[in-house]
């Protein structure tokens, strides 16, 4: 049986995306496109007709911005009996020369193999929803969805051998790389013998078995759903490096996700998907760091792989100090493939969370609280340092955490020195290496960081700023040499959009509870 929210989902949100004949097409939930073959009186045969239909259809979802997940099942008795027989006889060429009709047949068979190619090439991910039986064509087309889930009475069917020809729309492509097992592939598609599902899903080609259709197309709203809520950009690069990676060796995978994912992390998507988060038991600990910048050393320990979860992290108070540290922090990111997402768009403050636990290193002031605040509502705080306890609740935090900060006990000049020397010269040897996101150069009396050399960043360059930097620590044994290390001008041409600060300086002044905050001393914490 239909449980009564599913049911109320098919009525309630269903409408039609365009005019197609052989497939209907409904919204069972937000953003959730079903796209049923719908010829169940031919039992869903795949004419030329709903061929090309299916090629328009996740054409025009892949481009469709309310979509974000898609299922595609068999309307009737089940899933598709495979391609529909006249239209075969019906694709051999009439003309005598042989040539011609080379051509001809050649012509006719890629533009079938786009139509179910479209299906993988689709950015919003798909789940094949099968149910009753899936023949010859129709194993072609479900090779090509993300996911695959069977009812319990179904069965495959690599039938082409029995019609007399050879799969060539995508089954003897892409079912070795599913199964994973060439000799019984080999098997499928030289005999034609039915697969049931039990066999389907003990050899991989299906995810599971649900025990009937209803069942079957909840679970598939049920998963699309969950899809549907994540962040449309992650789920839309996971899916095209899956794709991608499985065609490709490791390396040129990996060089492809550090890529998208430097171009990506620039964008606000990442926030969206923070915002349709749950309410959970999820904690997060604020760190706060003395030190005007994490280390490399810190950044690599807390984005290791080893971390679970994803890592965000807040770079400083103002934006053209968080640009330039975030920079280095996405470069870090991308170049070992370790996902990070920015919490907020644009120039505030990103914060380190860990997808379950959150942890939020925390080296400024003032807005980065108003972003805890608003996290709070969400996530329970357990635990906060405040300047006032920080020198206290910083040694501490250390000891709870000592595999995370160790470097926090060096001595501050160096390791502001050691910061900015290792930044520029990590960051430059990238660049050069490896993306070219931006131009960093350090002379004798300053440091330039052009964006406009950002090659992955869409955007064009639309301001010129420039800031003198004082630093000011706390720790007094520390302030001088920080200082003396620290007060140089640095010239940022910062991305549009952008509303740093662009004639202020950038405070580190924790000596006085009101000096941290530049915009509003009720920023002062009190989570
Ligand atoms: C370049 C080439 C690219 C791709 C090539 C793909 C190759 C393949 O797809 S090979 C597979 C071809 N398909 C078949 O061989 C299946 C044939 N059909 C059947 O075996 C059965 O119909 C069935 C699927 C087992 C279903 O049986 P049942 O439930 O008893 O229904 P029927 O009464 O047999 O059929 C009802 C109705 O549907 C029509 N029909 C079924 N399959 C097809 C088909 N493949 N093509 C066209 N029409 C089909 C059938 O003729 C009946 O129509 P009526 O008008 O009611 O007679």
């Amino acid at each position: 049986m239909l449980t009564k929210a599913f049911q109320r989902n098919l009525s309630g949100v269903a409408r039609s995306l365009s005019t197609y004949q052989y497939l209907k097409i409904e919204t069972p939930s937000p953003k959730v496109y079903h796209v049923q073959l719908n010829r169940p009186e031919k039992r869903n045969a795949i004419s030329t007709e709903m061929w090309d239909e299916i090629g328009q259809v996740f054409e025009e979802l892949s481009d469709t911005s309310d979509c974000r997940s898609i299922i595609l099942s068999g309307n009737g008795k089940m899933f598709t009996a495979g391609i529909d027989l006249s239209a075969f006889l019906k694709l051999i060429p009439q003309q005598s020369d042989s040539a011609h009709k080379s051509l001809d047949l050649l012509k006719k068979v890629k533009k079938l193999q786009a139509g179910f190619t479209a299906v993988e090439k689709c950015k919003k991910p798909v789940i094949a929803a099968i149910h009753g039986a899936c023949i010859g064509g129709g194993v072609d087309l479900i090779c090509g969805a993300d996911i695959r889930l069977m009812s319990s009475e179904c069965y495959l069917q690599v039938k082409e051998v029995d019609i007399g020809i050879v799969a060539d729309v995508g089954t003897i492509q892409r079912l070795p790389k599913i199964v994973g097992n060439q000799s019984l592939v080999n098997e499928y598609c030289l005999t034609a013998r039915k697969i049931p599902s039990d066999e389907a899903a003990r050899v991989g080609i299906v995810s599971r078995v649900l025990v009937d259709k209803e069942s079957l197309m909840e679970e598939a709203v049920a998963l699309a759903a969950k899809i549907a809520s994540k962040s449309p950009v992650a789920v839309q690069g996971t899916k095209d490096n899956l794709v991608f990676s499985r065609d490709h060796t490791t390396q040129q995978g990996l060089d492809r996700i550090a890529l998208w994912n430097s171009a990506m992390l620039l964008g606000g998507d990442p926030a969206a998907a923070m915002m349709v988060k749950k309410k959970g038991d999820n904690v997060f600990t604020v760190i706060q760091l003395p030190s005007l910048y994490p280390t490399s050393e810190i950044i690599s320990q807390l984005t290791s792989p080893e971390r679970d979860g994803t890592v965000w992290l807040d770079i400083a108070p103002q934006s053209s100090c968080q640009n330039f540290k975030q920079i280095d922090v996405f470069e870090h990111c991308a170049v070992n493939n370790i996902p990070l997402y920015r919490a907020i768009p644009d120039n505030t403050h990103t914060i380190i969370i860990n997808n379950l636990s959150f942890w939020v290193l925390y080296c400024g002031v003032s807005r980065v609280y108003r972003e805890l605040l608003q996290l709070s509502r969400d996530y329970k705080v357990i635990s906060t340092i405040t300047r006032d306890t920080l020198d206290q609740e910083i040694e501490d935090t250390i000891l709870l955490l000592p595999d995370t900060i160790v470097s926090l006990s060096q001595d501050s000049e160096d390791q502001l020195s050691g910061t900015y020397n290792e930044i520029v010269r990590q960051s430059s040897g990238r660049t050069e290496k490896k993306t070219q996101r931006y131009i960093l150069t350090r002379s004798a009396s300053s440091f330039n960081l052009d964006f406009s050399k950002v090659e992955e960043k869409p955007s064009p360059v639309t301001e010129t700023s420039t800031c003198d930097v004082t630093f000011e620590l706390g720790l007094s044994e520390r302030e001088k040499s920080a200082r003396a290390a620290t007060e140089l001008p640095y010239t940022v041409t910062n991305p549009p959009g952008s509303n740093s600060d662009t004639t202020g300086h950038i405070h580190y002044v924790p000596d006085d509870m009101d000096d941290w905050d530049d915009e509003d001393p009720d920023d002062d914490l009190d989570i």
